[in-house]
């Protein structure tokens, strides 16, 4: 038996449907980590390798509904977000989190109201040296996000958009 997903608010299919081809979805198997499955957004991004401090640095700042899109090189040595920046993350009002990389401490991520949404899990916390770059474009799996593009996000998948549609009458 499947298990129950919620109807998103706003559904990646609805928004590929309506949209064509000025949708970019993202191709990658996220797992989800968050409270929150579905999920959208304006971007705000992040480009680091095996460092979360640019992560925490800006979960620390109001969320303000936006989603922080991280571009971790697809590592799987660190996790690049663990309990506590989930908790940062749901507080400061961050819509969600779609990180090219990996998470941890998976039982507490799911408690928080927030998406999250990683390739998989790792132990060991990364380094904090602040490196990585915020608010520039980045490449996931070969499609760009640039800031402020639009990501949706739900159990279908990630997509990425300059505009919302509209999606009346649907
Ligand atoms: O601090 C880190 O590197 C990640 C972590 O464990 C947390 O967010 O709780």
């Amino acid at each position: 038996m499947p298990r129950k997903i919620a109807t998103p608010k706003l559904a990646t299919a609805d928004v590929c449907d309506a949209m064509g081809k000025a949708v970019k979805v993202l191709p990658v198997k996220f797992q989800d980590f968050g409270g929150n499955i579905d999920f959208a957004g304006p971007a705000v991004t992040v480009r680091t390798l095996d460092d979360n401090s640019k992560v925490k640095a800006l979960l620390a700042t109001k969320g303000e509904g936006r989603v922080l899109v991280v571009d971790g090189d697809g590592s799987e040595r660190t996790a690049l977000m663990g309990g506590n920046l989930a908790v940062l993350a749901a507080q400061n009002g961050w819509a969600g989190a779609v990180i090219y990389g990996c998470v941890r401490d998976s039982h507490e991520l799911c408690r928080e109201d927030v998406g999250i949404k990683a390739l998989g899990t790792c132990p060991r916390k990364t380094e904090k040296l602040d490196r990585g770059e915020i608010d520039c474009e980045i490449a996931i799996a070969g499609v760009t996000v640039h800031p402020g593009n639009w990501i949706v996000a739900d159990a279908d998948g990630v997509v990425v958009t300059k505009e919302l549609p509209s999606l009346d009458g649907q």
